[in-house]
């Protein structure tokens, strides 16, 4: 949204008069919600692990925990776009509004523009918290910005400050970035009605999938015990509904009979499983495997034939998440730079889950799409293709590796592999075979799956043999 349209015609709110400030109001949702996307702003928090901290330690009933979730992510979501409406409502940059108050300002504007909340009640409710934080000094001005939001519903306000061209409307009648509105239009091959498909996902709830403990019990096992459903494509796989609780309370996962893993990372974990190998198939390497989701499943597998799994994590602390999540298994942590790991080569099977922009999971992270900066996809392609160069000097000859990212840009996708493919000679094949099942997979020779058509995450899979 780069094009600011004239400033609507103002309307004059009554004043509110300006006493002193009043206690500290009662409303539970909205202050949790507003200390959320306070830390989110002011420390560089995730949402996701603020909020539920919150509404623990206040106990916040089931009704203001709902409320307070939806305002607190759909207001971290849509950051941008009520940046977009707020600047045109504001008389000033909105960098010259003080950073506490922009906060109450965004929570406001986001309860009118994309809930049902009456605008009063949003208004009156959003001006209540500005007083008990900030003194009634404010107060007049945080009504009479709101004001001006609600003249306008959210198509309105789109009409006036989208931009004409089509990925740069699409990303803001979405509330993304251009920049990922037009890697998401790359990777599609379409700026059309898939798009805004594809950009509307990142705002759903995505649902929990369990992942069964090969060797330990079965998908329908599981999801007998955990009331859950067989997943579409993983034979692993269960899928739980959104909103089904915390799955690590559930016992089979406390138990370490299964984990928490989206079933597109289990998809890409076992198409490495499943292409054929001559010769022994017993040495397995995970080479970036914090914190270990892939590993278990690898882990698991390759113990079932007697075979061991290696698993390298730089970061100290994802190393010991490795060890807890592969606990029991054929499993050795290396704490350790796979670009240059020391471990002997030769192995049969490497997976590179590498380091990625994450934009394929911005689902799960609500305020992730304003986070991420175009500037952070050279320094990750470089380190993506350095892995990859060195799973390819890892695996042995008749080997495979799996290349995969959350991600769909082409830069980390395509371009990394066909980068890599060129410098060592290594055969890319074809990965659909190895997702059995699984529809609309494109043109191939690599997977890239995505939310809006596989319910996964939008994970990207190259398969390589050396
Ligand atoms: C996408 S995550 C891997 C997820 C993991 N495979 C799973 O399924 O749970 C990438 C991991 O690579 C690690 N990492 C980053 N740079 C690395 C490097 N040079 N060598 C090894 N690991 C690295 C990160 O700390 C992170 O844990």
């Amino acid at each position: 949204m780069n094009r600011r349209p004239a400033r609507p015609p103002r309307s004059h709110p009554p004043r509110r008069s300006s006493g002193p400030a009043r206690p500290p109001v009662d409303d539970p949702a909205r202050r949790a919600a507003l200390d959320t996307i306070r830390a989110v702003r002011a420390d560089d928090a995730y949402a996701n692990l603020v909020l539920p901290k919150l509404l623990r330690e206040r106990r916040l009933s089931t009704r203001d925990a709902a409320l307070a979730t939806e305002l607190a992510y759909g207001t971290c979501r849509a950051w941008g776009l009520l940046d977009e409406v707020l600047a045109a409502c504001v008389d000033r940059p909105l960098s010259k509004v003080e950073p506490p108050l922009l906060d109450a300002l965004r929570l406001g504007a986001y309860q009118l523009l994309r809930t049902r909340i009456p605008a009063h009640a949003a208004v009156a409710a959003t001006v209540d918290l500005v007083r008990a934080d900030l003194g009634s000094r404010v107060t007049g001005f945080a009504n009479a910005v709101l004001r001006r939001v609600a003249e306008n519903d959210e198509d309105a306000w789109l009409d006036r400050l989208a931009p004409d061209d089509p990925i740069g409307n699409i990303a803001a009648r979405t509330a993304h970035p251009h920049w990922i509105a037009r890697a998401f239009a790359d990777a599609l091959g379409t700026t059309g009605e898939e798009l805004a498909a594809a950009l509307r996902a990142d705002d759903e709830r995505p649902a929990v999938h369990l992942v069964a403990r090969p060797g330990e019990l079965s998908a329908e096992e599981l999801a007998a015990l955990t009331g859950g459903d067989p997943a579409p494509y993983s034979p692993y796989g269960v899928r739980m509904e959104a909103g089904a609780g915390d799955p690590g309370d559930l016992p089979p996962v406390r138990e370490n009979l299964a984990g928490v893993q989206d079933e597109g990372s289990q998809l890409c974990a076992l198409a490495l499983t499943r292409v054929p190998v001559d010769g022994p198939d017993e040495r397995w390497l995970d080479l970036c495997a914090g914190p270990g989701g892939k590993a278990a499943l690898l882990g698991a597998l390759v113990g079932i034939n007697g075979g061991t799994l290696d698993a390298v994590e730089q970061a100290p602390h994802r190393a010991r998440l490795v060890e807890q999540s592969t606990a029991g298994m054929p499993v050795t942590v290396h704490v350790a730079d796979g670009r240059d790991c020391g471990l002997e080569p030769g192995f049969d099977r490497v997976l590179v889950d590498a380091p990625c922009t994450g934009l394929g999971a911005l689902r799960r992270r609500p305020e992730a799409r304003w986070r991420r900066q175009p500037s952070d996809v050279g320094d990750l392609t470089k380190l993506q293709r350095e892995l990859f160069t060195a799973a390819l000097e890892l695996v042995r000859p008749g080997g495979v590796v799996a290349y995969v990212v959350c991600s769909p840009h082409l830069a980390e996708t395509e371009g990394v592999v066909s980068d890599v493919l060129r410098k060592t000679g290594a055969t890319q094949l074809d990965a659909r075979e190895f997702f059995p099942g699984v529809p609309d997979l494109g043109a191939g020779p690599a997977v890239q799956l995505w939310p809006h058509r596989h319910g996964t995450d939008a994970m990207f899979c190259a398969l390589v043999r050396r």
